[in-house]
């Protein structure tokens, strides 16, 4: 019996008509397995009859599937479905022709309400597991998941993959294996009217890269329905790049308002930025956040969901309550989607990021706002912890969560509370832990909101109040 999920919804009583995948020549034995939940990850969990754990690709709690095995450890192994025998009443069928192939939508055959069921359980789960809260706390901390929109069109911002095949170059999304590419004709997770810039931009950049040989790491689009802003970001090595040819044809294939080159250099897993070369256009990408203008740097961070962005927004403030006498804190800034709100409600602004474009995105996006209270400081929040007594603050680090100094410097601040807005229910746990060990704050809630669906990830705004 599947346990995470409800049983709310009559679509998910839709029947699947995903094609499913054949077994291919490299896959071990097939399993019939009975899918038991969704874990933090993009597999479901099942078990063997003699009770080793198996991660299904492209399983739904309650499925009974035929299941190839593709990695068989000596604790867990991992198979993907090759056959729905039995489907769950959780099944539904994915609107988007791509999703058995593509990586981008592990969870798009789960109904929705299922999905957030789980996305919830798992947050309840880390805290347990992870945080060692007493169960029974931990799910009355939790709040149900908050869907901040619709489940699909949701994105502004999708990456493509570029990969060499000999000559060709093909240009799509990573496949569900996570081992190739696969070209998609268009993208239902973006905003309605781009879901065929996908194409477009494939097909402008295999053209390019043809009769080029270029070589391109990945391709970033961001495109603003509020704004009308589409920028297109190339990430290359430094080197020879043909700047005219590129800007002309993705300019005549997509319209953007913004083709730019990101520079970077290093190993493939640490590449490092080391310029932004702008082809075409304005050089950066804007949207609007509630009453907020946003411009970005194309390697600079910003929340991929803008109505899931408005909604964590919403929750710090509610549970922070800044008034015009408070001096705040917003450590991990990024361009200022936290810092901006603040400043409009408190007399002062410490913000730390420690990436440069994205300092000098926020320096702007204050001055364009007529904001002079706020001071944007490069550098490493550990490091550059700002030397002042804040009432309220925010943290929103990246996925490996808080240092264990920084939490130890913020217990030792006097404010009301702090917001922490987390996208990594493991690390949230780890340092919530922390916060109580220290002894200055608790928890007083933790609130998911469903800025990724069709996936498993899911971002916390938790509040922890001074005791
Ligand atoms: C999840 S993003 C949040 C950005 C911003 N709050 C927003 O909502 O757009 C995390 C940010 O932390 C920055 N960052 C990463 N490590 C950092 C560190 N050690 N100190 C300060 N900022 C850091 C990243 O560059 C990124 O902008």
């Amino acid at each position: 019996m599947p346990t995470n999920h409800n049983r709310r919804g009559g679509s998910t009583r839709q029947r699947p008509t995903t094609p499913p995948l054949a077994p291919r020549p490299q896959d071990g034995p097939l399993l019939t397995l009975e899918v038991e939940r969704l874990a933090y990850g993009a597999d479901a969990i099942a078990h063997t009859e003699e009770g080793k754990t198996v991660f299904v690709q492209g399983g739904v709690p309650g499925d009974t599937v035929e299941a190839a095995l593709v990695q068989d450890g000596p604790s867990f192994s991992k198979a993907r479905v090759t056959r729905v025998l039995e489907p769950s009443a959780y099944r539904v069928q994915s609107p988007c022709p791509f999703a058995s192939v593509c990586g981008g939508c592990p969870w798009a055959s789960v109904s929705y309400q299922t999905q957030l069921a789980a996305k919830r359980d798992n947050v309840v789960d880390a805290l347990t597991r992870i945080g060692h809260f007493d169960p029974e706390r931990a799910r009355r901390l939790v709040a149900p998941c908050i869907q901040p929109g619709e489940p699909w069109g949701y994105r502004n911002k999708v990456e493509l993959a570029f990969e060499r095949r000999g000559q060709r170059a093909v240009v799509g999304m990573h496949d569900a294996g996570g081992t190739g590419v696969v070209k998609v004709d268009r993208c239902l997770l973006l905003e309605s009217r781009y879901q065929k810039l996908t194409k477009a931009v494939s097909g402008a950049l295999s053209y390019l890269a043809n009769s080029h040989g270029l070589a391109i790491d990945r391709v970033g689009i961001r495109a603003s329905r509020r704004t009308r802003d589409v920028e297109v970001a190339l990430w290359t090595e430094p080197g020879p790049f043909p700047r005219a040819q590129a800007a002309k044809i993705l300019g005549d294939a997509t319209s953007a308002t913004s083709i730019v080159r990101v520079l970077t250099k290093g190993p493939k897993k640490a590449r490092r930025v080391v310029g932004v070369e702008r082809l075409s256009g304005a050089g950066s990408w804007t949207e609007l956040v509630g009453d907020e203008r946003m411009t970005v740097s194309a390697p600079s961070f910003f929340q991929v969901n803008t109505k899931g962005a408005e909604k964590l927004v919403d929750l710090v403030l509610a549970g922070l309550a800044p008034d015009e006498s408070d001096v705040a804190m917003d450590l991990y800034s990024g361009a200022g989607t936290f810092t901006l709100p603040l400043a409009r409600r408190t007399s002062w602004v410490d913000a730390v990021e420690s990436y440069g474009p994205a300092v000098r995105d926020l320096r702007r996006n204050l001055e364009r706002a007529g904001l002079d209270n706020a001071d944007p400081v490069g550098g490493d929040a550990d490091r550059e912890f700002p030397d002042s007594d804040a009432d309220v603050i925010v943290v929103d680090p990246p996925r490996a969560g808080l240092a264990q100094d920084v939490v130890r410097k913020l217990s030792g601040q006097p404010a009301r509370a702090i917001a922490y807005v987390s996208c990594d229910p493991a690390t949230l746990a780890r340092d919530l832990a922390r916060f109580e060990q220290e002894g200055t704050y608790a928890v007083e809630s933790v609130t998911p909101v469903d800025l990724f669906p069709q996936t498993f990830h899911v971002e916390d705004v938790t509040i922890l109040r001074r005791r």
